[in-house]
């Protein structure tokens, strides 16, 4: 059979041998007691990488994003966020549902949020306003197709934001994606921003989890809230384990999946009817347009799998492809080479 490549998401990601054997080694306790000792290396260690002062494990990226929200703001506030941010776009309604915020869109550039307008944005004191409670921000930016927010831009908004007495949170879900294209640490990202979520479950493969970062007064009340929602787990250090090794050992290979990415995204665009802007092109991930192959994406997606490759399909036109460690360089040979037989020799 046929190795599957898989190009739907990097979340798709198996955990390594490593992450399995120290797994089955970890020394666990009761978290909720604070008795995990591999929980508790776990958050130091992502405290100290991402330079914050604590961190809490939470089992997606979506309770990282929601739990922060909820511990900054109160309900009926507002936050700023990117037009088409994770937290807004993709998980389902919670900032209504859960943290009772609403959401002041800012349509960014490639993602990036410009500091003008989020200063335009922050609200006055008014009896008819909501307080501006949270400036989001989102590198890489998921929607934009991975592209990175400069630095320069994202201290900016800091500033904006400090001058007015309102906290950063970064949805750093591929924050080692963004610092490995800017050639930078990890925390040279995250200090521009009070809290700062990261997932290990996606291109740093481990099974499950993201960690949430920032100062302890933060985490502690983070803490509180991620038990009332149910999220206090017991033996996790099984987990913690893993996550352990992925940002140990897997931020510095990165720059593979980047390269496989730019190399797939070039083949594409060589395809007759594939329509790419390879400027946004900068991380892991490629989107794409198929409307003019006569194609959608689901119709691509069926004829593909018996090739062994599976992508997200879409009712329209646009694609995306997510490259990781278990798509190779061969893989992406292979995938362009199908591609190229299915729409430009269509049977
Ligand atoms: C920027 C960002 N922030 C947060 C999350 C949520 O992470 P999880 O809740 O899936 O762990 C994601 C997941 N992104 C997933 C994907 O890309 O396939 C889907 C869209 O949810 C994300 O891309």
């Amino acid at each position: 059979m046929d190795k599957l490549i898989d190009l739907r998401s990097d979340t798709v990601t198996v955990p390594t041998e490593k992450m399995r054997k120290a797994m089955y080694k970890a020394e666990v306790g009761d978290d909720v007691y604070r008795d995990d000792p591999t929980m508790l290396r776990l958050e130091r260690l992502a405290a100290q990488t991402m330079g914050k002062e604590d961190a809490l494990f939470i089992p997606s990226g979506t309770m990282g994003n929601q739990l922060a929200i909820m511990t900054h703001t109160q309900r009926g506030e507002e936050i700023i966020t990117e037009a088409e941010a994770h937290i807004f776009y993709y998980e389902v309604g919670a900032l209504g549902f859960l943290a009772g915020v609403q959401a002041k869109q800012l349509k960014g550039h490639m993602g990036a949020l410009n500091p003008d307008e989020v200063e335009a944005a922050i609200r006055m004191e008014d009896l008819h306003f909501p307080r501006t409670a949270l400036i989001c921000e989102e590198n890489t930016h998921n929607r934009a197709g991975g592209t990175v927010v400069p630095l320069d831009t994202m201290e900016a908004v800091y500033r904006v934001a400090h001058e007015h007495d309102i906290p950063v949170h970064l949805d750093g879900a591929r924050i080692f994606n963004a610092a490995t294209a800017l050639g930078v640490e990890a925390k040279d990202v995250a200090q521009w921003a009070d809290s700062v979520m990261f997932c290990v479950s996606k291109g740093l493969c481990a099974p499950v989890g993201s960690l949430l970062t920032g100062s302890k007064a933060f985490i502690d009340k983070a803490r509180k809230i991620r038990k009332m929602l149910g999220g206090g787990m017991r033996q996790s250090g099984v987990l913690a384990a893993a996550a352990i090794v992925a940002i140990t050992d897997m931020p510095q290979r990165l720059y593979e999946d980047h390269e496989n990415a730019r190399i797939l995204a070039q083949g594409l665009a060589e395809i007759k009817g594939i329509n790419v802007d390879l400027d946004t092109v900068q991380t892991n991930m490629i989107n794409f347009d198929i409307t003019d192959t006569g194609l959608n994406g689901n119709q691509l997606a069926e004829i593909i799998r018996p090739y062994g490759i599976k992508i997200a399909g879409s009712p329209n036109g646009k694609m995306r492809f997510v490259t990781h460690y278990y798509v190779t360089r061969d893989d992406v040979y292979r995938v362009l080479a199908v591609m190229k037989e299915l729409i430009e020799e269509p049977v």
